[in-house]
């Protein structure tokens, strides 16, 4: 699943570009099956309809529960039926994710697996069941992400008629995914974190997107997308797998794909392999980083993401400490009534910076451009003339050096980080300290569990973001005392030389 969601923020956008997409082909994948015999529009009123019907208040009716084998071998057995390699791993309930791949024999470090043919990858270019539903969206150059989630509605809704339909079957009815999450459950559990703002975002620019096919498609053909299949409820699941499955291939022109049976293969932060195309075999492989004995899990890495991208993506938090790419953001601002505001915000802005900042923050340290914006917030009149090149490294974009060191404001600088993150740690303080007393007063069990679930994947969350900080505040006050006994030191060093020369 590498960089899969990377591929979200490039690609999903609430307003379609009006120009077709210059990496999308339009020859299409060759299959086998005759499609002839698909009926692919109905009316609202239809009985006898071939599509799955799903109202707004409906659940999905395709896919299988999270954790469920029961469609697993009939899955495993088309996919040897359509040309996928005997393999050395199997899909089996694992402790880690639910389901996963497990090594079936001895599998060596650096060893390639999977060797999924093209044919049994879902990219943009796949063949619909219902051809005149991707030729509209085609010719309204609707990009890949929209695309991918109307095409997965679309076989998905026709069930067996679908060539897809044995790898939908195996899909999560309910992919675990913060589309899921309420605005009041997102408030609720993930007040401390700078996940929910990005949460909030991606919900709205799902719904943005639903809206805009809605409105500049869907609406003009409803005997091709009628609303009982093509809703929002329907898109939120799409979208939920996409953002949990989806792969961006960099050995095929970084183009996105469902990958069957490899989107099988759970995370593990410690992995660093990914999936790719494999020119050579012609197929999807990854290579091992480490063997794995019969029984044991195989994972691949999704990517170099912080817990808060793991669980805004797919829904897990990894355990506390586990992954070395964890980061919180830190927020920072300029002071409103400092002297030179005008002159600060304005330095910032030409910089594409605005008066209020996120920078990450990691176990090992924090960036260098972080520092260079603390010494703007708290730089005096005097040092205007530096204001530039200050806002410039806070940036990024300078060229020039970028370690830059004002030994005059240190202090200060460190001192205003001090007080951010500190007060960072007072908002994760309070949502752990009152974490056990959240009203979980629901009527049925089944809500009562589910609250209980979200809870604790923000209690792990913000555990481990504010392990983060509570690091980063060790540090800056071991510097901040280090400066303060050195500056003591030289003092009374200076006041020694005075006594001896009086
Ligand atoms: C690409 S799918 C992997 C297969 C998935 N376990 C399944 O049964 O369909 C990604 C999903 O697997 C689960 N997952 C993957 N890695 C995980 C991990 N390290 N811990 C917990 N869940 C994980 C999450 O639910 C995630 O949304």
């Amino acid at each position: 699943m590498a960089e899969a969601s990377t591929s979200l923020y490039t690609t999903l956008i609430p307003h379609f570009s009006q120009n077709p997409s210059p990496s999308r082909r339009t020859s299409a994948l060759p299959t086998a099956r005759d499609r002839n015999s698909i009926r692919c529009s109905i009316s609202a009123t239809s009985n006898d309809s071939t599509r799955a019907l799903v109202s707004v208040s409906q659940k999905i009716p395709w896919g299988c529960d999270v954790d469920s084998l029961e469609n697993a071998s009939a899955l495993q057995k088309w996919l040897s039926e359509s040309g996928l390699p005997p393999q050395k791993m199997a899909i089996e309930k694992v402790d880690i994710g639910e389901r996963g791949l497990v090594a079936l024999k001895n599998i060596r470090k650096g060893e390639k697996l999977l060797f999924i043919p093209p044919s049994l990858v879902i990219t943009a270019d796949s063949e619909w069941s219902c051809p005149e539903v991707g030729e509209v969206l085609k010719r309204n150059f609707v990009p890949d992400w929209p695309l991918l989630a109307t095409y997965l509605i679309s076989e998905a809704s026709i069930m067996k008629s679908s060539r897809w339909s044995n790898y939908i079957s195996a899909l999560p009815r309910q992919p675990y995914s913060l589309l899921y999450w309420t605005r009041s459950e997102l408030d609720t559990y993930l007040v401390a974190s700078q996940i929910r703002e990005r949460a909030i975002e991606r919900i709205t620019d799902v719904t943005g997107t639903y809206n805009d096919l809605r409105l500049r498609i869907f609406s003009k053909y409803p005997h091709l997308f009628p609303e009982e299949v093509f809703n929002m409820e329907t898109f939120k699941w799409s979208f939920g797998i996409l953002f949990s499955r989806l792969v961006r291939l960099p050995s095929m022109d970084g183009r996105v794909a469902l990958v069957p049976w490899a989107d099988m293969l759970n995370h593990n932060c410690e992995v660093e392999t990914y999936l790719d195309y494999d020119k050579s075999s012609q197929g999807i492989v990854f290579t091992t980083d480490q063997p794995y004995q019969p029984g044991e899990q195989v994972f691949i890495s999704y990517g170099k993401k912080s817990n808060g991208e793991l669980l805004l993506s797919y829904g897990f938090v990894p355990r506390e400490g586990t992954n070395p790419n964890d980061m919180v953001e830190l927020p920072l601002s300029l002071n409103k009534s400092d002297k030179c505001y005008r002159e600060k915000s304005e330095a910032l802005r030409k910089h594409g910076l605005s008066v209020s900042q996120r920078f990450p923050l990691q176990i090992t340290g924090w960036p260098l451009e972080l520092m260079a914006y603390a010494y703007l917030v708290v730089s005096p009149p005097s040092m205007r003339a530096q204001f530039e090149e200050m806002a410039a490294v806070a940036s990024n974009k300078s060229t020039s050096k970028k370690d830059i060191r004002y030994p005059e404001i240190e202090e200060q600088a460190l001192q205003f980080i001090l007080g951010s993150c500190e007060s960072s740690i007072s908002k994760y303080n309070k949502f752990l300290q009152g974490s056990g007393s959240i009203d979980i007063d629901v009527a049925s069990p089944k809500q009562v569990n589910r609250k209980l679930f979200l809870k604790q994947l923000a209690v792990d969350l913000c555990t481990s973001e504010r392990r983060i900080l509570f690091r980063t505040q060790y540090i800056l006050r071991r510097r901040l005392r280090d400066m303060r006994s050195g500056e003591l030191r030289a003092l009374r060093i200076f006041d020694g030389f005075r006594k001896l020369f009086q």
